[in-house]
């Protein structure tokens, strides 16, 4: 088995435009469209990762649960500026919730491509009420529990966007922030290395699943690569079957793939 990827339909994946310059909901059905916008690799956003039924029995399970003091589970320095509500460990509505979007995560070709997958975190869910926030931060390195290096961390919004104010993530660069705020269902994967903030809630309930990812391949800009081979190869197939130029492509993608993982 080469791949679980090829011969999908390309048509069939959603990446979301990040561009804050554009109103979102913004589906792009062509994956050669640069769906990032900022200098930082890797950085996408991608829609329905959660379908209907999956956000709305996640909805339900998450109305009706208990939240805590989210500090807990920050390292000592993100402690001080993190200010929201999370899922308790032994929560049976996060127990449901964690194997929704695990199952979710594990069918989706996209998340799979982009992010290449080695160890996936169970979700964190949290809920900032009004006046809640997480300010400047970086995720911690080293995860335990299991033990693993974060590479690409995650949000799914699961709170439809028109139903609050604020609570955009913000993701800094050296060209400046960006801020993001998505549809609910939808998820954006970012570098584990850029320093982020959650603004404020100023209005209504902002929920959300967050994790972090190991990736097989730790280079953000490899990643990128790799992902960009394997879009052109799968269109070039859609276009025109397996042509010598397909193989040529997919035997770089290959190697190159060889080359840079580690696991
Ligand atoms: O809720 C978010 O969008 C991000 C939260 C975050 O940065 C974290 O939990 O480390
Ligand atoms: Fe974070």
């Amino acid at each position: 088995m080469v791949d679980n990827y090829q011969g999908a339909g390309v048509e069939s994946w959603e990446i979301l435009n990040c561009s804050p310059d554009l109103p979102y909901p913004f589906p792009n059905s062509s994956l050669l469209t640069p769906s990032y916008s900022i200098a930082i690799a890797m950085i996408l956003c991608i829609g329905n990762i959660l379908n209907p039924t999956e956000l709305e029995t996640t909805i339900a399970k998450l109305e009706m649960a208990e939240f805590v003091d989210g500090k807990a589970t920050a390292g000592w320095h993100a402690r001080q500026v993190k200010h929201n509500t999370q899922l308790p460990q032994g929560s049976p509505a996060l127990a449901i919730v964690r194997d929704i979007i695990d199952a979710a995560l594990q069918r989706h070709a996209l998340f799979q491509m982009a992010v290449r997958p080695y160890i996936v975190r169970p979700v964190t869910i949290s809920r900032y009420d009004i006046g809640m926030s997480y300010g400047t931060h970086i995720d911690n390195a080293l995860m335990y529990d299991p033990l693993m290096r974060s590479d690409v961390s995650m949000t799914i919004f699961l709170s439809d966007p028109t139903t609050y104010e604020g609570g955009e993530l913000i993701i800094e660069s050296t060209q400046g922030e960006v801020a993001f705020k998505l549809p609910a269902g939808s998820a954006i994967v970012y570098p584990s290395s850029t320093l982020h903030r959650v603004e404020a809630v100023t209005q209504g309930v902002r929920l959300a699943a967050v994790t972090w990812i190991q990736s097989l391949v730790r280079d953000p800009q490899q990643r990128e690569i790799l992902f960009d081979l394997d879009t052109a190869r799968q269109t070039l197939f859609e276009a025109s079957g397996k042509t010598p130029v397909f193989d040529l492509i997919s035997k770089s993608h290959a190697n190159l793939l060889r080359q840079w993982t580690e696991f």
